[in-house]
């Protein structure tokens, strides 16, 4: 957790480990598998890239101590163009190598976010009860941005690094074992200096991104909640909390920076240290034991392509561990079963003949807590039920339950005789129509929004429904029509205008079955006159289920279910309610002094 601040309010934040989890890291890699192909292939262009580079020190040895010397122009010469041929090979090869690991490791990161957000989709509404929109957003771009330096060029630079590493070695060993010796002396020095500061850059390294995720988480917040910051005039107050946490972010970068760059100096001394030990032991063994000046000059290339290495490579440990601890929430939210599943032999049921029928349900979100209790209730097909109660009283996850967006733990809701889990999720869906209290509009056009559910009917159906509806007139009056834009939240229009554009949507999927959950609750008065409209036009001949805040416009309803903590406490028609002096009655005449008081 973050340290307290006593101005800060406590915000949304993630525990994350860092230590290098392996099982994660092996399931990552799978994604590779379908690239080996051009895996392999950059691994080939990586190893001649290599051999090029490591190739040209023997050859400036060759030139140094054999046709310098002997004045052999003709060697001098080809040794030249050898030179040039590894040079032009290395780099012509290193493009291709870092083109083609691009391309390998932008392919792996669509894959993993493709498949990120297909299961993602198919995830029950408990999920998302219990998960943020920030946190699956973060699942879906940040994590997996952070996985793009792993796979776009920390795989492949790390195969390169080695192998020059080795092979360096290899060479320097075969050339002259003794000198070779020698100079790798500095090396346990240098292995205890990386063991005793690893651990301090990894501690800052987290604190950094502990730092980074309650700044995304504070962004998030800020901009979710930016109506009631803006109602509560808390912007001044904000910016300043905001200031503090860009503050944690910047000094605790610059800590961990600071820690980082000591290292790269330190394997320069290291580097250092070892062409020091290559001229002072080198020039005594001078044109003894085989040591020549071409040799000193060889050994003290290969020495600088065994240290080059070393840095990247410490550097690709921190990119393992937070690619882990990525990969860890990746997986963790693709292992996530859907508890909302279709049967293995669903029914298709291509219509609604006859009644939906609760019997016994209870219901819970979590644990034992039931909300619903042993709720029965039977509607015929054409009813008008209308659910009521104070808040909490369980309306809401009654029409949940009866769209199949949970399951009840005991009990079973019936369509036609048929339980809700044996019904094919398609033909559920295309019976049953809900509209929600708040309107949702996808980015795009008016047309888009309202061909949603039938992208192949016509611009005509489309009118025609919106006539039907009372929505042609305001529509037609924008500047682009049925083809003016949208954003995500429909921002341009008015909350009644959104509602009317959600029912052209709902009324040219035809549901036979609607449910309406306090469809004009968040409307002024006009415009729940004219969605009320709408809504009746809609419901004419259909089959619906509704919730409604204000009591007098579920006066016709063939059935009102009065429900208290989660019970059905009364049933009947509104006459008949509201003789029997009970709940209801009490629930109306306290909706009328209301609006007297108003
Ligand atoms: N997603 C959820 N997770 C956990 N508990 C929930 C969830 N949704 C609702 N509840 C709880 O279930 C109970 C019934 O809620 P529900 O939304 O069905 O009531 P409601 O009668 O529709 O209320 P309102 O009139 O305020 O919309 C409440 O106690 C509520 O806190």
């Amino acid at each position: 957790m973050a340290e307290t601040n006593t101005k800060r309010p406590i915000f949304s934040q993630e525990e994350t480990s860092y230590e290098l989890k392996v099982p994660y890291l092996k399931k990552l890699f799978r994604f590779l598998l379908p690239y080996r192909k051009w895996l392999f292939l950059t691994i080939i262009f990586m190893f001649i890239a290599t051999v090029a580079d490591l190739v040209s020190p023997y050859l400036l040895k060759k030139a140094v101590d054999d046709f310098i010397p002997k004045k052999d122009f003709k060697g001098i010469l080809a040794i030249g163009v050898l030179l040039v041929l590894t040079l032009f090979i290395n780099k012509e090869c290193s493009k291709n190598k870092i083109k083609l690991a691009n391309r390998t490791g932008q392919m792996v990161l669509f894959d993993i976010r493709k498949a990120l957000f297909d299961h993602v989709q198919s995830l029950s509404f408990s999920y998302f009860d219990r998960n943020s929109t920030g946190r699956i957003i973060v699942r879906i771009v940040n994590d997996v941005n952070t996985l793009n330096n792993l796979f776009t060029n920390g795989i492949v630079n790390v195969i390169t690094d080695m192998s020059s590493l080795v092979l360096a070695t290899v060479i320097m060993f075969s050339i002259h074992p003794k000198l070779a010796a020698v100079t790798f002396t500095v090396v346990p020095l240098f292995l205890a200096i990386l063991f005793a500061t690893r651990n301090a850059i990894k501690k800052n390294w987290r604190k950094v991104r502990r730092k980074i995720a309650n700044l995304n988480a504070y962004i998030h917040e800020n901009i979710s909640g930016i109506r009631v910051i803006q109602a509560f005039v808390r912007q001044k107050v904000n910016k300043a909390i905001f200031k503090d946490v860009i503050d944690d972010v910047f000094v605790s970068w610059m800590k961990a920076i600071k820690i980082n760059n000591l290292f790269g100096p330190f394997v320069e001394i290291c580097s250092m240290i070892g062409t020091l030990i290559i001229y002072w032991y080198g020039v005594k063994l001078l044109k003894i034991n085989g040591v020549t000046v071409g040799t000193l000059i060889a050994f003290v290339s290969y020495l600088d392509r065994f240290w080059r290495p070393v840095v990247t490579l410490s550097n690709f440990y921190n990119q393992l561990l937070v690619a882990s601890s990525s990969s860890e929430r990746i997986f963790e939210v693709l292992s996530i079963e859907p508890e909302i599943k279709e049967d293995e032999n669903p029914v298709d049921l291509s219509t609604f003949k006859d009644t939906i029928e609760f019997k016994n349900v209870w219901f819970s979100y979590k644990d034992e807590n039931y909300v619903l209790k042993d709720i029965s209730f039977k509607v015929k097909k054409g009813q008008m039920i209308a659910l009521v109660g104070a808040t909490g009283s369980g309306k809401t996850t009654i029409v949940n339950l009866l769209a199949r967006f949970y399951d009840p733990q005991k009990g079973s809701i019936l369509i036609d005789g048929i339980d809700l889990r044996k019904i094919s999720f398609r033909s559920l869906r295309k019976l049953i129509g809900i509209v929600q209290q708040e309107p949702f509009l996808f980015s795009g056009t008016i047309l888009d929004n309202i061909l949603y559910g039938r992208p192949n009917a016509s611009l005509d159906e489309a009118v025609e429904v919106c006539k039907f509806l009372g929505a042609h007139e305001f529509i037609s009056q924008l500047e682009d029509g049925y083809y003016t834009q949208v954003n995500e939240r429909g921002t341009r229009l008015s909350t009644g205008q959104k509602q009317l554009i959600c029912l052209a949507r709902l009324l040219l999927q035809n549901p036979e079955i609607l449910i309406l959950d306090e469809a004009t609750s968040a409307l002024d008065t006009q415009s729940e006159l004219m969605v009320q409209s709408a809504l009746n036009k809609v419901m004419k001949n259909r089959t619906s289920i509704v919730i409604a805040h204000r009591l007098s416009t579920i006066r016709d309803a063939d059935l009102i279910i009065v429900l208290d903590k989660g019970q059905i406490v009364e049933m009947g028609t509104h006459d008949s309610l509201v003789s029997k002096k009970g709940v209801y009655y009490e629930l109306c005449t306290s909706q009328i002094r209301f609006v007297k008081a108003g």
